[in-house]
């Protein structure tokens, strides 16, 4: 490494560290060093390994050094030793789709927003890069995973973090925010998981409710916003998404008068954004139905707190881990709500599972249960498996139910209508045993039970697909690799290691180059 480069990243460690409300020494003491060595670092005076930089940055809960940034460089991969059962309780983290909002949302408050219990997630990281490229100062607060958010008076759009914001969807989401705030503004296209075309259609037709007119250029989305909002009619979303109803009520949340949203999304991550904007002082009546009526404020500027709920999805992931290693687990902190259906068809395959009694998420309105797994001989549904919008089987919860389908006895057929580009990874579960055959690009069969073996798989290139084969090979007895797991981590917290503390064997590592 050169002198000059050693310097700069010296700089940013130390700037980092200040950022935390940390001295020298107690840096130190987290990297398990000297403070001598801290000072050294920072001055640019020792040679660092990308280890010793991933451990830096972790210490100083800061994304210092992007090692996963570039799939190809650096790339982190998981070393599975299989065939272990799980034990013990394992808490659900709080959700990436709530997150994603939340941060979105974020830019309706002037005020300073504190987000409680953030998922610390890739997802999350890509947004804070491009809200920090904005002008959006963004802390964690020392020793815990709670985000403090401060918008600057006026935000800087030419300075978006380009790169970061591609590789996500949510910027599609700035759009409702922003509506109020620029006359003439622009965004990148929208990224996200490899899962075929996905449409922006249903947000650009309800966005002009609010006087937004889009239009799709070169590489961008060039918005213009009249200020004219067409107060007497509903919006009529013709598809009940869950990010074009985030983005409707964002823009309705700033609009002083009554708007009137029909066939909303009622599901999880909208909910906890209508609590959210509750706590902003809007209005939002209907919250968990299909129909939203939203009284906006023109302007809001609150210092707010707020605690997302727990996310389902990951519930969900964390039962299939249970069925495919054949395990009792304590799933706590369940959001039962968003729960049901799944809970119902997996009764149907013959699944055993206790619940605990209710209790309220930190938010104080979703409700949450422990859920313990029994393990026992399951067989496949009489019916095909297929998602729905809430309060449908929910849509990433799918791929779970090819997983488990793998274990039970007899043929399921698993219908993913949604996503043109999905069934098609669930075939990558044939590379460790599995016996999945697409029928077209969006019907699997899956036949069970069948024997998972140890195998090197690349992980595909979406994040629940890319989970279940992971799942797969927690049960297959040797040694499995997956590759390239970038995808894994957009969407969950520290899952090997939380995997781990059950008794499984899944080691990171990482390509020096
Ligand atoms: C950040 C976030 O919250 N992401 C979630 C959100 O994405 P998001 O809200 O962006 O989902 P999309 O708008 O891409 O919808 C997913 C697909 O479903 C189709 N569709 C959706 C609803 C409907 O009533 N009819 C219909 O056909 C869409 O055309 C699209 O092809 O919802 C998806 C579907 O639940 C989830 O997979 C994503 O995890
Ligand atoms: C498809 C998903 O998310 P995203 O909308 O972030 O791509 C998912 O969470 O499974």
């Amino acid at each position: 490494m050169s002198d000059d480069y050693l310097a700069r990243i010296g700089t940013t460690i130390k700037e980092a560290r200040n950022r935390a409300g940390l001295s020298q020494s107690d840096l130190a003491t987290k990297l398990e060093t000297s403070q001598s060595a801290v000072a050294r670092i920072e001055a640019g005076g020792q040679n660092l390994t990308l280890d010793n930089l991933a451990r830096i940055s972790e210490a100083l809960d800061t994304e210092l050094v992007a090692l996963t940034r570039t799939p190809s460089s650096g790339a982190v991969h998981l070393k599975i030793e299989g065939g272990r059962q799980l034990s013990g309780a394992i808490d659900v983290k709080t959700s990436k789709n709530a997150a994603v909002a939340l941060l979105c949302a974020s830019l309706l408050n002037k005020g300073t927003t504190t987000l409680r219990s953030l998922a610390r997630i890739e997802e999350v990281n890509r947004i804070l890069e491009v809200l920090n490229s904005i002008g959006v100062q963004t802390r964690w607060l020392p020793g815990s995973s709670d985000l403090e958010i401060t918008p600057p008076a006026r935000l800087s759009l030419d300075t978006m973090d380009e790169e970061a914001a591609r590789r996500t969807r949510t910027v599609i989401m700035f759009l409702g925010p922003l509506l109020h705030e620029f006359d003439n503004f622009s965004l990148p296209y929208a990224g996200g998981c490899d899962l075929g075309t996905r449409t922006v259609e249903p947000h650009m037709t309800s966005l002009t409710h609010f006087g937004l007119d889009v239009e799709a250029t070169q590489g961008s989305y060039a918005a213009t916003a009249s200020g004219v909002v067409d107060s007497d009619k509903a919006i009529i979303l013709t598809e009940r998404g869950d990010t074009v109803t985030e983005n409707a009520l964002m823009a309705a949340a700033r609009h002083p008068g009554r708007t009137t949203i029909r066939n909303a999304s009622p599901n999880y991550m909208v909910q906890d954004l209508c609590f959210f904007l509750e706590k902003l002082g809007v209005s939002v009546e209907g919250i968990g139905t299909t129909t939203l009526v939203i009284t906006g404020k023109k302007d809001i500027d609150v210092d707010v707190e707020y605690s997302p709920s727990e996310d389902p999805i990951e519930a969900m992931s964390l039962i299939a881990a249970a069925v495919v290693t054949k395990s009792e687990i304590t799933i706590r902190r369940s959001p039962i709500e968003f729960l049901e259906i799944e809970l119902a068809t997996l009764s149907g395959m013959g699944m055993q599972y206790s619940l605990s009694a209710e209790y309220l998420a930190d938010n104080g309105r979703t409700r949450l249960v422990d859920i313990t797994t029994h393990p026992g001989p399951l067989k496949a549904p009489i019916d095909k498996i297929h998602p729905m919008p809430f309060p449908g089987l929910n849509i990433d919860n799918l791929p779970f139910f090819a997983l488990i389908a793998a274990c039970a006895e007899g043929t399921t057929t698993i219908h993913d209508w949604v996503y043109d580009n999905r069934a098609i990874y669930l075939t990558e579960l044939n590379k460790i045993g599995g016996k999945v055959t697409l029928m077209d690009p969006h019907r699997v069969l899956v036949e069970g039970p069948n024997r998972w073996r140890a195998n090197e798989v690349t992980c595909p290139p979406a994040l629940r697909p890319g989970v279940v084969v992971l799942l797969a090979m927690l049960a297959a007895p040797g040694t499995s690799y997956l590759r390239n797991v970038y995808v894994i981590h957009r969407g969950y917290e520290d899952l090997a290691e939380r995997l781990n503390a059950l008794g499984a064997s899944v080691q990171p590592f990482r390509d020096i180059g």
